[in-house]
């Protein structure tokens, strides 16, 4: 991505920088692919059961990593996720028609799934049995999900603060050897690019541009659910930027096939706490300054050097003539509180999507009468604790904070709780 040098597949090495140290990205030759016949042959495979390809992944291997021998797809049928039409979170966010693409249905509950499955696949094929990232969480809980289906080991490299204990606790019982330490995402990040390959350790993060290249299966799947048309604009949370470089990948691959014939603007959201990328672009700068104490309560995005800034830059601001917007953890949190009781629900990180289209919509960047997809990355019970500070904590309470009634179970104590009685 920062200079011109080209390396075959094979030559790929962990911690896959660049002999300029920056990220590398996968470019594919298209040339030979027939848009239509793939088109027909990704319908078919959507009534496949249990095999590869009916991943909502590997369905879309022609456009992933096509030279993957199939013996190595470590897969647990992720993708695949629902996309909901729901009325109540596009009142809140002011708009006529708003979906919720639901990532946090994915096998470990978040959307790094997409890209995990192609990365542990990668990895096994070059060899490796022992993985490693490092994780406010949810990348953990991925790695550690597909080490042990492999039947190989992870090694997570985990903040000793500020993230959710459902995630730690989740990684921990995956099976992952779990390292706690003093820092953050970004510490921890410096730290495997320098030591990982000298540890026999693949890399799991998104500076593997493998798993940029699941991830992109994500507005495949969108697009392909959608029958090819997309909307106006798709909103995604920003932390480390991957998801929204992925996003922006993966439009570009569907506008060059033929797939789609334009391209939907792309809008990432940051937390107030941990948005140096919407600062940059806010101020019309090119060049990144990091937030040095990342801190946000939707704790997915407590970070403060978003590796993939140049790609998300490149490929979503520039490329889709996106935007970026920065909320407030309160907007955040009462986001999610909406999303929750839609029935859908997600964690906090996620609530930033439907929080930053309302700012949005309110500014006037996006029109009331535009189409929009909001991603929901995570589940809502990978933050528990923040459900339970949001509703029941009276320091903390929100604006959509539900109680708990204590009764006793007789006629005249539930009167006044349970109309018509
Ligand atoms: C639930 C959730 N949402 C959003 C994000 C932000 O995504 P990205 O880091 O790819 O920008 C993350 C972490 O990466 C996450 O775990
Ligand atoms: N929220 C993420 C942090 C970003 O990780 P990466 O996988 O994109 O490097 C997490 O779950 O760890």
């Amino acid at each position: 991505m920062d200079c011109s040098r080209q390396y075959k597949l094979e030559a790929v090495r962990n911690p896959f920088l660049c002999e300029c140290k920056g990220l590398l990205e996968v470019i594919h030759d298209f040339r030979s692919l027939d848009s239509e016949r793939l088109k027909r042959e990704f319908d078919r495979r959507l009534s496949e059961r249990m095999t590869n390809y009916s991943s909502g992944v590997w369905r879309y291997k022609e456009l992933i990593l096509p030279e993957l021998p199939d013996a190595y797809i470590t897969t647990k049928f992720e993708g695949n996720t629902g996309m909901y039409d729901s009325d109540r979170v596009a009142k809140y966010a002011g708009i006529r028609k708003l979906m919720l693409k639901a990532q946090s249905e994915n096998p470990s509950g978040s959307f790094k799934d997409n890209g995990m499955t192609v990365a542990v696949s990668h990895g096994r094929s070059a060899g490796y049995t022992r993985f490693t990232c490092t994780s406010t969480g949810n990348t953990s809980s991925s790695l550690a999900m597909y080490a042990a289906i492999a039947g190989c080991s992870s090694y997570v490299f985990l903040p000793n603060r500020n993230i959710s204990m459902n995630k730690v606790l989740q990684t921990l019982a995956y099976g992952a050897h779990l390292l706690s330490f003093n820092g953050t995402y970004d510490d921890g990040i410096r730290f495997s690019e320098t030591n990982s390959e000298i540890l026999g350790l693949y890399v799991c993060n998104s500076i593997n541009p493998f798993r940029i290249e699941g991830q992109k299966s994500i507005i495949f799947e969108i697009a392909h659910q959608l029958r090819w048309k997309l909307p106006d604009w798709i909103i995604v949370p920003g932390g480390a930027l991957s998801h929204a470089t992925a996003l922006g990948k993966g439009l570009q691959d569907l506008l060059d096939l033929g797939f789609i014939d334009r391209l939907p603007k792309v809008a990432v959201i940051q937390a107030e706490g941990a948005n140096p990328f919407h600062r940059m672009v806010a101020q019309g700068e090119s060049k990144l300054t990091p937030e040095l104490q990342p801190f946000t309560r939707a704790s997915a995005m407590n970070i403060g050097n978003p590796p993939s800034w140049k790609k998300a830059l490149h490929y979503t601001v520039r490329q889709t003539n996106g935007v970026t917007a920065s909320v407030t953890d309160e907007e955040i949190m009462n986001a999610k509180a909406v999303i929750d009781q839609s029935g859908i629900g997600c964690e906090p990180a996620s609530a930033a999507s439907v929080a930053g289209l309302k700012k949005l919509v309110e500014e006037g960047v996006v029109d009331r009468e535009a189409t929009a997809v909001c991603l929901l990355t995570g589940n809502m019970l990978k933050d528990t604790d923040a459900i339970r500070e949001y509703h029941l904590d009276s320091m903390s309470e929100g604006i959509f904070a539900n109680k708990i009634i204590p009764v006793s179970l007789d006629f005249e104590s539930l009167q006044g709780y349970v109309p018509n009685l």
